[in-house]
């Protein structure tokens, strides 16, 4: 796989369901395609409503971590626990406009965070910058509550010009789509990203 080749270091796969998101992509057949083809881990994010009917499809198509939306579990809990007893990764993302309080009750549970930089559904858009403060104030709280070992993901938006700056502010992984992927030299893009984030 091209990416791989070039240094990325984690696939993230983005599942629409046309309901959650006004868009439509991949299910698990894709998913366990995509396995086969690579070594490195597969982040699965589910941008779909009722998440907890299709985990296990998921889960077995190969997915290393699953992250589901705080805004489409009314009992985000018990999902966590349905991916963790499974044995993989679990990760919850927060719309832009979704504060970071509502993970207070259930965050020593999470192996990692998504802060969403844009809103869901479309490649190609532009940066929130107030995903900034956002990702300090996670890092902060995190520290303060001795959970470091809680990656931060941060996802849309991400290009040369502020990966230096959403990394600094915290994150741990950056998902990066348009800037690779519609580039003219997508090897390049990510050799420059991997030196700016000293990998
Ligand atoms: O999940 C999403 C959007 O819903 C993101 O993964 C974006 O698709 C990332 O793409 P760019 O913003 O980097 O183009």
């Amino acid at each position: 796989m091209m990416v791989e080749k070039a240094g990325a270091q984690l696939i993230h796969l983005d599942v629409m369901d046309g309901h959650f998101v006004p868009n439509i992509t991949i299910g698990p057949l894709v998913v366990s395609a995509i396995k086969e083809r690579t070594n490195l881990p597969l982040d699965v994010h589910l941008m779909i409503e009722k998440p907890e009917q299709y985990l296990r499809q998921f889960i077995d198509a190969g997915a290393d971590y699953v992250t589901i939306h705080y805004e489409t579990c009314t009992h985000l809990h018990r999902d966590i626990q349905s991916i963790k007893e499974s044995g993989i990764k679990v990760g919850v993302a927060v719309n832009p406009h979704t504060p970071l309080c509502v993970l207070d009750d259930i965050i020593d549970e999470l192996d990692l965070v998504l802060i969403m930089s844009v809103n869901p559904g479309f490649g190609g858009q532009r940066f929130i910058q107030n995903s900034i403060s956002k990702i300090y104030q996670l890092s902060k709280t995190l520290e303060e509550r001795n959970l470091e070992h809680i990656e931060i993901e941060v996802d849309g938006g991400v290009t040369l010009n502020n990966i230096k700056e959403i990394s600094s502010a915290g994150s741990d992984i950056v998902v990066v789509g348009s800037a690779i992927y519609k580039s003219q030299n997508p090897t390049k893009i990510i050799s420059q990203m991997n030196s700016i984030l000293s990998i």
